[in-house]
Order: C-alpha cells, then structure tokens, then sequence
C-alpha cells in the first residue's frame, strides 16, 4: 500500500517560501549606512582603505613640461629651417632645469623627465640622432618626420590642478595612492576601520594545533573568515569557538555586540535543535533576512543587535564562502563607509551540462575557468558540489551562477561566470 503521506524529505520544497537572492540583496541594501567615523592616516598605510575625504589635484601634474625620452629637444621650427643639424648648447637632466631659455636655433641635450628648456617644444631620441656631441656642446643631426611636440610631457597631462581625483566611499588600491602621492600629499582621510567579532559554533569543533577527537573537525572557517574579514579591512576579534548552548551564545553575542560594529558567526545557521544562533537573533535583537532561495548558503541570516549587524553564515565551508561574498562582503562594505559591492558577472560557454530537476533556487558552483578545442575560453563546473568540500573552493577560479528559472545547461551555453577576482580575492597562483 502506498502510504498516503510522501516524507518531507525533499530539502529544497520550501524554496518558493524562501528570499530570492535579489530580494535578500535589496534588503541587505536597504538596511545598511556607514557606522564608521573618519581618521586620518600616512600615505602609506591608506592602500585598500575607504576614502572619507573629497581630494582634488592641488596642481599640475607633472609641474613642468618635462621629456619623455632621452634624447635632444628643440624649438620645431629650428628643426624645420635648420634642415635637422643643430648645434647642442647644454645639457639639462631630471633634477636639474636649464636656467634661463635656450637660444634660438639651437639643441638641448636632455635626458627623460629633464624640465623642457623654456622655448623648446619637442625632442629626438638619442637612438634616432647622430651626434657629434659631449657634455652638451656639440653638433646634433636630427631626422626629418618629428611632428611638433614629439616625445614632450605636457604639465599637468596627467592631473589638471582642481581636477576631481577621489571621492568618500572610494576603495584605495595602490594606484589611488600614487595619484595622492603625486600630488604631494602625504596623509589623507579614511574610514576607521570595521570592528568585527568573528565566532565560529558547534560543539564538534575544535582549533588547529589541538587533538581531534572521533567526532570533532577543525575549525576551518575561522580561518577563512578570518582571511576574508582582513581583506576587506576590518578589524579583527576572534571571539573562539562557542558550544551548542543557547545561553552561552547569547551571553557571548550581547558582549560582543557591546563593542563591535557587526559580528560574523558560522554554523548553528540552521533549523535544528542544536542551531542556536537565529534564535538568539530573534530574542536579543531583529532579523531580517533568514532562510534563502540559494544553493549553497541557504540558512544565512542578517539581523542586528541595537545597532551591531549580525550576520550568521552557515556552517558549510563552501556556503560560508559564498554567503560571505555574495552578502557580506557588500555589507560590511556599506558599514565601513564604502559602496555596495557587486561584482561583475561574464558569460562564458559552459563544458559542462546539466539538468535541473528543482528550479526556483539560485545555484552558485564552482567554476574552473579552461580553453575549448577552438582555443576558447570556457568554464568547467567542479565535479562534485558538496557543501564541505574546501577543495572545491580551491579548484575553482569563481562562481558559475545559475538563475531560478533555468532549467538545465547544455555543453556550449552561455552562462554566468563571476571571476573570484571581482570578489576581491587574489587571483589563482
Ligand atoms: N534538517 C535540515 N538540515 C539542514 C538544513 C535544513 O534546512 N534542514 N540545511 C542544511 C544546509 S543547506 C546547511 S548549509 C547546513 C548549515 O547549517 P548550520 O549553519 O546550522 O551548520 P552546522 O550544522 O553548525 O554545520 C554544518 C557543517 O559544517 C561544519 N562546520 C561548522 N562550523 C565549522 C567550522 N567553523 N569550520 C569547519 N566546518 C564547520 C559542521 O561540522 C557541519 O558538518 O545545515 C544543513 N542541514
Ligand atoms: O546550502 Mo547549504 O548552505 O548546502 O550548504
């Protein structure tokens, strides 16, 4: 007889009840304002800080019309009515500008970032003169072609004094900060840091460096976490491993939600007897997001204490990873006083296929960027999807990113690729 009631064994039925990953998105947004204050610090400690101060050029860079090469400068049209043979009358190197302007008719031997002798307007590569020339006296034959300006830097080329250069909320990479040193200045105004409390939880769970026993894993996430969390600039406390006790979490939580801008917890996400950290949220704080269309990742939530954001990533090594990309990356971002960061997806043809049985889900796997037979650029799908599998994560160049409503990939499709890179990890060495 078939029993008239099927097991509820289908882990992903209730996804239609879930948050879509858009709508999880919009709600992270919608929640969230830079809690941050501003500091001021050296030049050399703002790479990969958040802009709090508006930055215009205070000059011309460079300050002078200076050469581009090594060579010989001249006025143009000497060069033109001197057919190309000109006498050199000094010599002018970086460092050093001509005092007074040259005479007319005559060559400068100039040497590459050398300030243009006032009333010369091009130069010659030394490769291409034949000169007959040392110290800066001499005869210099120049050949014909060079157009007016050839290989001179024009002031301020680079910046015009004024010009808008950074703005609050703008991530420093290194050539942000070379554009600030180039203009001399040698402090600039950033975002404090995030103070994020970090906590892994589960019983099983034990550090690196400790015995295991049957039963127990290490605490891997911590680890990873950990990594994420500094590349993104925060602060750090690890706040250790917490046991399957609802009042211990709730008595770490409110400590840590006292002195912390968020905190990022892993494991106990889940609906199960010993997942405390969703109904510690509801009873200290609010939530707002739990419980999501995704794959993996679904158990995430987003909720605050008073005014700590706590995000509770999955235990799952991989939907830790995902979670913390997709939603708390940008999250702790917008907390930090940056922008809502989202990377960018590229469409690449899959050499992979598959059907999907369950719609109505966002799937991310792992995706294994690999050249075609034409040589072209196309992505491999890990073979094996399991939520545990830290491999997985370090195979893959990214995330292949599956819409609710796809049914099935055939080989040669496009589909969307998310390079880690955009998710601000270093790329595979
Ligand atoms: N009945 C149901 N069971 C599960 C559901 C569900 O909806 N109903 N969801 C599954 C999904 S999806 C995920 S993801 C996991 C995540 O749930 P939790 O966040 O509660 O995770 P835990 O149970 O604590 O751990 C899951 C897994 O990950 C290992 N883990 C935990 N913390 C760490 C750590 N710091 N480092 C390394 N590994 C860690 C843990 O040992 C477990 O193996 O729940 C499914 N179950
Ligand atoms: O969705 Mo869970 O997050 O499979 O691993």
């Amino acid at each position: 007889m078939q029993p008239n009631k099927r097991l509820l064994d289908d882990c992903f039925l209730h996804d239609r009840d879930r948050l879509r990953h858009s709508e999880a998105l919009a709600i992270l947004k919608a929640r969230v304002s830079r809690v941050v204050d501003a500091e001021t610090v050296p030049l050399a400690d703002a790479c990969r800080r958040i802009m709090a101060e508006e930055i215009h050029a205070p000059r011309d860079v460079p300050a002078s019309d200076n050469s581009a090469v090594d060579g010989y400068a001249f006025r143009h049209a000497d060069y033109i009515n001197s057919g190309g043979r000109m006498p050199v009358v000094a010599r002018v190197a970086a460092g050093h500008p001509m005092d007074g302007a040259a005479p007319e008719g005559a060559a400068v031997r100039i040497f590459t970032g050398a300030v243009m002798p006032e009333g010369l307007d091009t130069v010659a590569m030394q490769e291409d003169c034949e000169a007959e020339e040392a110290g800066g006296t001499g005869v210099v034959t120049i050949p014909p072609g060079l157009k007016p300006g050839a290989n001179r830097r024009k002031a301020g080329e680079d910046l015009k004094q004024g010009a808008p250069m950074l703005a609050p909320g703008i991530l420093l990479r290194p050539q942000d900060v070379a554009a600030i040193a180039s203009t001399g200045k040698a402090s600039v105004s950033v975002m404090k840091r995030l103070r994020v409390a970090l906590v892994s939880t589960g019983d099983e769970i034990r550090r690196p460096g400790e015995p295991l026993s049957p039963g127990q894993v290490y605490d891997s996430n911590h680890f990873l976490l950990r990594a994420l969390l500094e590349g993104a600039g925060a602060e750090i406390t690890d706040c250790g491993i917490l046991p399957d006790k609802a009042d211990v979490v709730e008595d770490a939580l409110v400590t840590a939600a006292a002195s912390h801008d968020a905190i990022v917890t892993t494991g106990g996400a889940s609906r199960g007897e010993e997942d405390h950290l969703v109904h510690a949220l509801d009873k200290l704080g609010t939530r707002h997001v739990w419980q999501l269309a995704i794959k993996p990742g679904r158990p995430m939530s987003f909720g605050q204490i008073g005014d700590c954001v706590m995000l509770g990533l999955p235990g799952n090594p991989v939907a830790a990873m995902v979670c913390f990309l997709l939603y708390a990356r940008p999250v702790l971002s917008v907390l930090g006083g940056g922008a809502f960061l989202q990377p960018r997806r590229y469409q690449l043809p899959a050499d992979f296929a598959m059907e999907r049985t369950k719609t109505g889900r966002r799937e991310f796997f792992r995706g294994i960027l690999a050249v075609d037979g034409d040589g072209q650029t196309c992505i491999r799908k890990f073979e094996h999807d399991g939520s545990g599998l830290i491999t997985s994560l370090r195979e893959a160049d990214g995330l292949v990113e599956i819409p609710e409503r796809v049914t099935g990939v055939s080989r040669g499709d496009l589909v969307d690729f998310i390079p880690f890179t955009e998710l601000g990890l270093p790329p595979h060495g």
